[in-house]
């Protein structure tokens, strides 16, 4: 395969590649630099831990350098983690150009980021929803020179999930310019093609990995089948004996909600693992500090919710246990995805209970293969069952004490005035709209019965029209 010289990168940008250990470049990037400097849009859906990221970064840097201004560049990606890790990407490839980034996510003071957006800087790396309030609400930046707008994560940025990014990116595709490049990356691009292309005007070059398997050669994929209530013990009990025979492994152990993310990490120090959460209703500031004790080391369990299934890029990653069964695949592709990465190898196991085999059999379906049974000894898991179970009794308790569940209406209610939405009226029109849906639902069924009943009438009408018919014939006979 060809060098990076050979994909049109200039020396100073070749020569600091190498310097960070990209010395050749991985299938994505040799497949989509080339296009990307020519000036092309591109869509590129490569596995996970597959360099994506550098291969959208080095030619923004190499056409940032022949025409540098800002502000030049908006990468849009789900979340505030990836925002920042894409930007030290930015910042460690384009040191040669001084590169000036800006990163706006949620969380963090908007009026220091309305200064930094006015200062001009060469890219911005930036969640839907913070960019569009900035759009929104102040005039001191303007996006309509941009260069390259980038959409990291791509699917995930056009999907209506938990947050529903489509209204702030409508404010933020009408504040860039239409003759733009639009580079679209993700490990899950197929089934938002159709609406992608609408992003990609230009006759984007698209290039997916060859491969029938969906998830990478390296990662070793178990499941792991639990009746429900023995779950908890099941996952002290891995844990435990990752932590006897690994010492140095690091694990991710993601979860369905924030509540769940909470009362298991408070679990976990009950039996003196050293874990740290990672969620959405934990403040920024704590969400950074856990991200950096867990990539430093210093915490060798995260427990977290989806919002870290996308992109996060921690080399130290053996494990990654799924403590639910995803609900869709393409969330187990991203989730098992945190480990594996970049040729390394990788372990994840899927916690299976009764009410998830078909689950299961939807993840094998699209990633083309089938999961190993990962079998453990029974008798050991037993043995903790009673005092697991006593310690999440302990722990829910526990956490209700601290109105968790009421932070997170409050939470609720605050993301909404963000919006500039009024939480009372919102909840006014949610009662509103499921009054009519019912309505509508009692009119359906009503047309449905009288049409029903019609059609019995109608049967028994011909019936007995028959019957009449057959008495008569019988008469005349005889
Ligand atoms: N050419 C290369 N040679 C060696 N390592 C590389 C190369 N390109 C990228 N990497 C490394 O591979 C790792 C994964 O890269 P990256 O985070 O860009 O993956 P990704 O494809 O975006 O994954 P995901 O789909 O999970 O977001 C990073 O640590 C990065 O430094």
């Amino acid at each position: 395969m060809a060098g990076f010289r050979e994909l049109g990168l200039a020396p100073w940008l070749v020569a600091q590649a190498e310097q960070l250990g990209l010395s050749r470049p991985t299938p994505v990037q040799a497949a989509c630099i080339p296009p990307t400097l020519q000036g092309r849009d591109c869509m590129g859906c490569a596995k996970t831990g597959s360099g994506k990221t550098a291969a959208f970064v080095l030619p923004i840097l190499q056409k940032l350098s022949e025409d540098p201004y800002g502000i030049f560049c908006l990468v849009l990606t789900p979340t505030r983690e990836l925002a920042y890790q894409i930007a030290e990407q930015f910042r460690v490839l384009g040191k040669p150009l001084g590169l000036k980034d800006c990163i706006i996510v949620g969380g963090m003071d908007m009026v220091a980021q309305a200064l930094d957006l006015s200062r001009k800087p060469h890219v911005v790396i930036a969640t839907p929803g913070r960019l569009a309030d900035h759009l929104r609400s102040s005039n001191t930046f303007s996006l309509k020179k941009i260069k390259f707008l980038v959409l990291d994560e791509a699917d995930r940025l056009l999907e209506q999930g938990c947050t529903d990014f489509t209204k702030d990116l409508e404010v933020i595709l009408a504040a860039v310019p239409a003759a733009r490049q639009t580079l679209l990356f993700s490990a899950t691009l197929t089934d938002t093609l159709n609406e992608l292309k609408g992003l990609a005007m230009n006759k984007p070059f698209f290039w997916e990995s060859q491969s029938e398997v969906r998830t990478v050669e390296q990662l070793d994929q178990r499941y792991l089948l639990v009746p429900e209530r023995v779950k908890d013990a099941y996952l002290v009990h891995l844990i435990q004996t990752f932590q006897d025979q690994h010492e140095d492994w690091s694990i991710i152990i993601f979860t369905n909600t924030c509540k769940n993310c909470q009362i298991l990490n408070m679990m976990m120090k009950r039996f003196n693992f050293p874990s740290v959460a990672l969620h959405s209703m934990l403040k920024q500031k704590q969400r950074f500090a856990a991200l950096a004790k867990f990539k430093s080391s210093v915490f060798k369990i995260l427990i977290a919710t989806d919002v870290a299934s996308r992109g996060l890029d921690i080399p130290t990653v053996q494990v990654v246990i799924n403590h639910n069964t995803p609900g869709l695949p393409k969330i187990y592709i991203h989730r098992v995805g945190r480990t594996a990465r970049a040729g390394r190898h990788g372990i994840a196991i899927t916690l299976v209970t009764q009410y998830d085999i078909h689950l299961v059999h939807a993840i094998e379906e699209q990633i083309k293969m089938k999961l190993q049974e990962f079998s453990m000894e029974e008798r050991d898991v037993l043995g903790i069952l009673t005092q697991v179970n006593v310690v999440r009794r302990e722990c829910e308790i526990k956490l209700e004490a601290t109105d968790f569940d009421e932070k997170k209406e409050i939470n609720k209610r605050k993301q909404m005035i963000l919006e500039g939405k009024d939480p009372d009226l919102e909840e006014k029109r949610k009662t509103e709209l499921a009054r009519i849906k019912k309505k509508n639902n009692e009119f359906r069924a009503r047309v449905q019965q009288t049409l029903q009943e019609k059609q019995e009438l109608q049967m028994r009408r011909k019936l007995r029209k028959r019957v009449r018919r057959q008495q008569k014939a019988a008469g005349k006979e005889s």
